[in-house]
């Protein structure tokens, strides 16, 4: 350590120990003092602050804060350091913020602070804030100690932009099996994410490891704390392709010290809205359908069943037979109860039609039934004589249980199905997807592609009660949602806020998702929505990005190309072999990559059956190896064994990506996508294995990046 740094060092351990003798003295006041279990409402408010301030002390005890911001607000004499921590910590003698959260307005400046000598603003709420900002440092903190102290900003050093330094020692960690938080070291563009305005439809495009997932999550962290008077974590939610991604997710929330946030697949949720009327066919079959080899493949287009019912023309065609529906849905005679009593059929329409024409259709039947019901009490009313009343009663039910047969109680799937059976002429579906979807509805069976509109349906017959609102909505790997998802989800959630994220290059369910952002941002009014790309990529060095680029650029026209980090390290290993040296080969690479480093490693087959037989020859030659299929719920780490399209969203130390070969992964835009997913999963090392000709995809003649000698 140089004096200069010494004395940094010094200066922050001082400072930490004050800190920490605060955190400690807050802390054990609070839990000295007893719980109140009490009736007494202020009481009970002062028990939630004081419990409040137990999480957050709790949180803040081993790690107080993990940056340091000199800023000279203008007009003020000298500059004031400011520490940023998950969680603000006041001094109670003297009610100077200690550690500011790192959500509060003033911490935004660690953030979008780029460098250079020019004043620096953040926006507060009495209005733009500007001053000079002297110095930028990190602290690494652990269990109370103060572990690293870097720099990235002296404005009285020789160079005057933020620097890396310390963002590319937390990148060249290894990962164990769950994301983490990135508060110490979030960028500038993802910052502007994360606190973009609350009512919007944000639609970010992210290359692969830019921090889309990461961003959203920070996101929603920031959006409890700025507005906490209009959200709530129970009424917000992410949704994810699938369970085992969710769990991979499931740390950095608490870790921001945020709970309750509801996390999902669209299809649980979907389930669960229409109380399980249906239920979905085995997705891995679907999957396995769509990610079969070469020919086997279907074509994806337009009319492929994902595309066609996920579409907003869809959407249009269901609505205009529930419009046509509506108008022939009251049966068209008057009710008669029995002789001498006649309800007009004119009535019954002005009660549907006038008086409850702001209910949904469901609803509106309920109360005009009940309103019968009501009406012929009255009729009753005017009879005297009990027999006579009685047997009346009993008819008139009788009669209006007839009546009601020509007003079907319909459900999502009853009406569904109609538009199926080739009497509709409106919905207009080809005829190999009705087909097909017909003989799965006999088995109350759907396919994810069928849960939009049948949300859609049951939200347009019974309404949206306002306790199923969310008060903001994240799409993570939105690419895979059809627009039809979207505008449904829509109908579920207040004021359009939604985080919408993904990334088309990575779009490999093209069967039923976008091609383009703009199929989602059509769905919105121009100024509810807004647009950001994130190009930079922080999860793999640079040599696997440039190979993964390389691999887009030869299967897929006009890519969306990441740029990495300047973060060096191995070169990507292409190694060929002999068809029959196929397993060994794995094996032996497999070793190789244990005895390295890595904590987490992938062995990535291009098929779900190709992955559960290399499984078991592993396992059966000694390695210890989860196998990963589409039914998984839990992410171990460690060295998991899966197929390519269900790497998507997770990352690894080291990925092995066996059967590079032109038969698994043709010259085709497909399969381009495919490679480039399996290839961005890696963080440090990414080895290729080709038992047999390489793949057209794979470029292996650049000597910067890639290395063809075989290390063992
Ligand atoms: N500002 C940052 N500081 C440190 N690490 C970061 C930062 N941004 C992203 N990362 C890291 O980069 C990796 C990728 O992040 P994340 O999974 O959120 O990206 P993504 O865009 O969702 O990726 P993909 O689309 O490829 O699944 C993670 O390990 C994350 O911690």
């Amino acid at each position: 350590m140089d004096t200069e740094t010494q004395s940094a060092y010094q200066e922050e351990l001082q400072r930490l120990e004050r800190t920490n003798v605060e955190i400690d003295k807050q802390l054990k006041r609070l839990r000295e003092t007893p719980v109140y279990y009490g009736p007494d409402l202020t009481e009970q408010a002062l028990e939630a602050q004081r419990e409040h301030g137990r999480h957050n002390l709790a949180k803040a005890i081993d790690e107080a804060y993990f940056g340091r911001l000199d800023f000279q607000e203008s007009g003020t004499a000298s500059p004031a350091p400011l520490y940023i921590g998950k969680t603000g910590v006041e001094d109670e003698r003297t009610g100077q913020l200690l550690v500011i959260d790192w959500r509060a307005p003033v911490a935004s400046l660690f953030y979008s602070f780029t460098g250079g000598l020019d004043a620096a603003s953040y926006d507060s709420p009495d209005g733009l804030i500007e001053g000079l900002v002297y110095l930028k440092r990190n602290l690494v903190v652990r269990k109370q100690i103060l572990q690293r102290v870097v720099d990235t900003y002296d404005r009285e050093a020789d160079s005057l932009a933020v620097g890396d330094e310390f963002l590319l020692y937390r990148l060249g960690e290894n990962k164990d099996n769950k994301l983490r938080d990135i508060v110490s070291t979030i960028q500038a563009e993802q910052d502007r994410i994360i606190r973009a305005a609350k009512n919007t439809a944000l639609i970010i495009q992210g290359v692969a490891g830019s921090g889309k997932t990461t961003v959203a999550l920070h996101r929603l962290a920031f959006m409890l704390y700025q507005y906490r008077e209009q959200v709530r974590a129970e009424r917000m939610i992410i949704f994810a392709p699938n369970s085992m991604f969710l769990d991979y997710i499931s740390g950095v929330l608490p870790e921001l010290g945020v709970g309750n946030i509801q996390q999902n697949t669209f299809t649980d949720w979907v389930l669960d809205v229409l109380d399980h009327e249906v239920k979905l066919a085995d997705p891995a079959m679907t999957l396995q359908t769509w990610f079969s080899l070469g020919s086997a493949r279907p074509v994806v287009d337009d009319n492929a069943p994902g595309r066609w019912k996920g579409a907003v023309a869809f959407q249009h065609a269901i609505d205009a037979r529930l419009s046509e529906f509506e108008k022939t849905y009251v049966p068209s005679d008057d009710f008669i109860p029995w002789e001498g009593a006649r309800l007009k059929l004119a009535m019954i329409r002005e009660w549907f039609f006038v008086e409850n024409k702001h209910y949904p259709l469901i609803k509106r039947r309920e109360r005009v039934v009940a309103r019968i019901k009501r009406w012929m009490e009255m009729q009753l009313d005017k009879v005297w004589e009990q027999t006579k009343k009685k047997e009346l009663k009993k008819k008139g039910a009788q009669r209006l249980r007839t009546y009601l047969t020509g007003w079907p109680e319909h459900t999502a799937f009853t009406f569904y199905k109609q538009l199926f059976d080739g009497k509709d002429s409106a919905s207009n579906v080809p005829g190999p997807i009705a087909a097909a979807s017909l003989k799965r509805f006999k088995k109350k069976e759907v396919e994810l592609e069928d849960l939009a509109p049948l949300l859609y349906i049951h939200a347009r017959l019974n309404g949206v009660p306002s306790e199923q609102l969310f008060d903001h909505v994240v799409i993570d790997e939105a690419q895979d949602f059809s627009p039809f998802q979207v505008a449904v989800l829509d109908m579920y959630t207040r004021n359009h806020s939604f985080t919408i994220l993904g990334d088309l290059s990575q779009g490999i369910h093209a069967y039923q998702g976008i091609h383009d952002w703009k199929e989602f941002s059509s769905l919105f009014e121009a100024n509810g929505t807004a647009y950001f790309e994130l190009d930079r990529s922080y999860r793999s060095t640079m040599e696997i990005i440039q190979f993964a680029n390389a691999v887009l650029e030869r299967g897929v026209d006009n890519p969306l190309l990441a740029v990495p980090v300047f973060r060096s390290g191995n070169k990507v290993r292409v190694l060929q072999a002999a068809p029959a040296q196929r397993f060994a080969q794995i094996a032996q690479a497999l070793t190789a990559l244990e005895s390295g480093s890595a904590s987490t490693i992938a062995v990535v087959t291009r098929t779900e059956r190709q992955a559960q037989e290399l499984h078991e020859q592993l396992t059966a030659a000694g390695h210890e190896a989860n196998l990963i299929t589409a039914h998984q719920r839990v992410y171990r780490g460690g060295i998991s064994v899966l197929p390519v399209y269900l790497t998507k969203g997770l990352e690894f130390d080291a990925v092995l990506l066996v059967d590079a070969t032109a038969k698994h992964y043709e010259a085709s835009l497909m399969d381009a996508k495919l490679l480039y997913v399996g290839c961005t999963r890696a963080l440090h090392e990414l080895w290729l294995l080709a038992p047999g000709e390489l793949s057209p995809l794979v470029a292996a003649d650049n000597p910067d990046i890639v290395t063809t000698v075989s290390p063992f």
